[in-house]
């Protein structure tokens, strides 16, 4: 995996808005690679910032959002562009097509009126990737590769004569039409039930297998992550926390926040009380001096309030921002599972 050709690489992303309280950074100087072929999950609380990041980086953020820093895509024929800085013109090109989008309600994002097969085969009209018959041909394909039996039928109906499974599967052809080289998905299966929900994972990860697309997966559950991530990026107040290979994280978390998430997923077999995080996350104004999780930490000293801490690097390539790193220990290791 860590061969892998890197193929979006983010560097000092930014993303502040301007609010009546003052300047708000939602996003702040986040960075990360990710690898064809790989998954890297970026996970925590609401608030923290993970959806700004996935609308930052395709640029579907109102006009008042300011963002700064790069995002360097590798194209499928190789060039690098930097999605921060492209033209709209051209980012229009690189959104659906060599960038995919996955949301967690497909019904906001799926035409009420329009045929789930025209709409699959619309996306690779758009793009010029094909001409009509072959892109409603390659839309029943696309449709039987997600797990939708009777595509022909299937293609002719609206979302709302689907369930909400068949509709997310459905998004996921539709994102995959144009075989994308990063595919983000945020928060792709948060609506579905828990059994649904592995299934798609299943999917993600064999179209990914097949397809070799690098994907950005967002999502607030840990369970989750052990599932679908080969690496996990923690955010915390818009700012990377900590950043592992998955199962370096679930067995020894470094970061206080880290571990806080890990104690609150629910152990089978295990019993007891889940541990929550106390309090809840602020919204970020300025540039506070400290550390942004003090408020929060157990192992709060002078120190964290008074000196923000940098990202180090720790054994195992592990990335982590605290002034006492590891030191709670990995209280709560929370087993890991994977789906496929
Ligand atoms: N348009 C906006 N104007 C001002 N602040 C915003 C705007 N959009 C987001 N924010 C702020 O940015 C921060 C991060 O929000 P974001 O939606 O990325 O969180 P999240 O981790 O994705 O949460 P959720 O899981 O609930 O979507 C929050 O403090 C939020 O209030």
């Amino acid at each position: 995996m860590h061969s892998a050709q890197v193929i979006l690489e983010v560097k000092g992303l930014t993303t502040s808005f301007q609010t009546p309280g003052g300047s708000v950074k939602a996003v702040k100087d986040l960075g990360f690679t990710l690898r064809r072929g790989e998954t890297l999950a970026i996970v925590g609380e609401s608030g923290c910032g993970k959806s700004v990041t996935s609308f930052s980086l395709m640029r579907l953020l109102a006009a008042q959002a300011r963002i700064e820093g790069e995002a360097w895509l590798t194209t499928r024929e190789g060039a690098r562009l930097d999605l921060l800085a492209l033209p709209e013109r051209e980012m229009a090109q690189v959104r659906g097509n060599q960038l995919g989008m996955i949301f967690q309600e497909p019904m906001t994002s799926l035409n009420p009126l329009q045929q789930v097969g025209d709409q699959i085969a619309e996306a690779m009209l758009v793009h010029g990737i094909c001409g009509k018959a072959q892109a409603q041909a390659r839309a029943l394909d696309l449709l039987r590769l997600v797990g939708i039996s009777a595509p022909e039928v299937r293609a002719r109906q609206y979302p709302h004569q689907m369930s909400g499974g068949m509709r997310q599967r459905v998004m996921i052809a539709i994102a995959l039409s144009c075989k994308p080289q990063v595919l983000i998905a945020d928060e792709p299966t948060t609506a579905l039930d828990v059994t649904i929900q592995a299934q798609i994972l299943r999917l993600m990860r064999k179209l990914q297998g097949e397809v070799g697309m690098g994907m950005l997966f967002i999502t607030h559950d840990m369970g989750v992550v052990a599932q679908i991530a080969d690496r996990v990026a923690v955010m915390y107040g818009g700012q990377l926390v900590e950043l592992a290979d998955t199962r370096t994280l679930f067995r020894r978390p470094l970061h206080p926040y880290t571990q806080g998430l890990l104690a609150s997923v629910p152990r089978p077999g295990q019993g007891g009380r889940l541990v929550g995080i106390p309090g809840q996350v602020e919204t970020v104004y300025g540039e506070p001096v400290g550390c942004r999780f003090v408020n929060r930490c157990a192992l709060a000293a002078d120190v964290c309030r008074a000196e923000r801490p940098v990202l180090a690097v720790h054994p195992e390539q592990q990335l982590v921002r605290c002034h006492f790193a590891g030191q709670a220990g990995a209280a709560h290791p929370a087993p890991m599972t994977r789906a496929t």
